[in-house]
């Protein structure tokens, strides 16, 4: 963050009013911040319940168990699995308030762009102030809330303030690291579309928890392509902890839901989520999948990792990723959005049908695509989609 940036921002890393203009002042204000000398987070927020269903999966029950001798005091977390069911039950709390309080900035934010209409071109300050401001507060929610062990955080914006300079840790296979992308879906966000707020959790190289907030996204399912709501409420917060399955809950705190992923087995009934940007994903490329498939209904195009939470609760039943040649695929775009699914019953690989490996570091050692689906579909998706990448490739290769 270049300094003058860094001047803008208030005491909590939360932009000037002045910043933002007049209608952005209102909204800003809205927030319910208090601008005190010492940060003080604006509590109570909704009250968030935690899993306590005990792990029905024997591996990740084992996983939950193993000994973590890192971990400040053993003994609390031990009583802390007791009491929940969830030793990642803390951290899934703090998590959950995190992103809600972030989303509310984001929201403050997006709405000011789209009635400003800023976003028509040159002043990107808005989306600088609330993927900072997003990056900040979950930071410091994080540390307040989950204060025992260091403090590692993975993130896409690497250096803001140097008071609250966390987000360029380099992950990795061993200890826990945060991982977050404060605003996933920038083009969307911009747009006044699908946007999400993405933290998740690794503990010796493995995804462990996942929160999504997804402010725009209907709070039942998707009702039309766009991913947009034909009414009633919006803002949904997907979670997930390693064990415990995958809720979904309104953005204003309603009880949680268990989400499954959707039980269709023939492609026929199926339909599939991809990025919005044609500049994300290859389009063409997906369209041959689907064909091979025998996928009959056209793209659902939405931005963000809203569509691993939608696909989590069954609102559709691919998910297909093919960015063009040269992306590297960041953690920060996948670790939440990956758990949400694999705990709400699905399967996320990268074309070759292997797991995606969260533990080398800032990227994921993949440049092939990523898919996810449930376990019925993903043996003919993985066929289709190796099909389809050969004769893509083959058709280059005559050029
Ligand atoms: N050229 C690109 N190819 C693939 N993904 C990209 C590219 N540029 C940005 N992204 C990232 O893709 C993600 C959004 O994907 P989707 O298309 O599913 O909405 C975002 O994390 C976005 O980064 P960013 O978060 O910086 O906007
Ligand atoms: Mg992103």
């Amino acid at each position: 963050m270049d300094m003058a940036m860094a001047a803008r921002l208030g005491p909590l890393g939360l932009p000037h009013a002045a910043l933002l203009g007049s209608s952005a002042a209102a909204s800003t204000r809205a927030l319910p911040l208090a601008p005190s000398r010492a940060p003080r987070l604006p509590y109570p927020l909704p009250h968030f319940p935690t899993c306590r269903r005990p792990s029905s999966s024997s591996s990740a029950a084992a996983y939950a168990a193993r000994p973590r001798p890192r971990r400040g005091s053993p003994r609390l977390l031990a009583v802390r699995a007791m009491a929940s069911g969830n030793p990642y039950a803390a951290e899934l709390a703090a998590a959950k308030k995190a992103v809600t309080l972030a989303a509310r900035l984001c929201q403050a934010v997006q709405q000011d762009i789209v009635h400003s209409g800023i976003q028509s071109k040159a002043d990107k300050s808005p989306v600088t102030v609330a993927d900072y401001g997003s990056q900040i507060l979950v930071s410091l929610v994080l540390k307040m809330e989950v204060s025992s062990g260091p403090f590692s955080l993975v993130a896409e914006e690497e250096g803001i303030l140097s008071a609250i300079d966390d987000g360029k840790s380099k992950g990795g296979p061993t200890g826990r690291h945060w991982v977050l992308d404060p605003i996933d879906g920038t083009k969307g966000f911009v747009r006044g579309d699908q946007y999400a707020i993405a933290l998740a959790l690794l503990d010796e190289g493995k995804v462990v928890l996942g929160v999504l907030a997804c402010p725009n996204l209907p709070l039942s399912s998707i009702s039309n392509p766009n991913g947009s709501s034909s009414g009633g409420q919006v803002g949904a917060l997907f979670s997930a902890t390693i064990g415990c399955g995958a809720e979904v809950e309104s953005l204003d705190g309603s009880p949680p839901q268990k989400i499954s992923v959707c039980s269709i087995d023939n492609p026929v009934n199926a339909s599939f989520f991809e990025s919005y940007e044609s500049a994300h994903s290859m389009h063409d490329l997906t369209g041959s999948i689907a064909e091979k498939l025998g996928v009959l209904a056209p793209p659902v195009r939405i931005d963000s990792q809203a569509k691993y939470g939608a696909l989590a609760r069954g609102d559709g039943a691919i998910y297909l990723r093919f960015p063009h040649k040269g992306y590297k695929e960041k953690i920060w775009d996948h670790a939440a959005g990956s758990i949400v699914v694999t705990e709400a019953g699905g399967i996320v690989t990268d074309a070759a049908g292997n797991d995606l490996d969260f533990s080398k570091g800032r990227f994921l050692d993949l440049d092939t695509g990523i898919i996810a689906t449930n376990k019925q579909l993903m043996p003919s998706l993985l066929k289709a989609v190796q099909d389809a990448i050969k004769e893509k490739n083959q058709a280059a290769s005559l050029l």
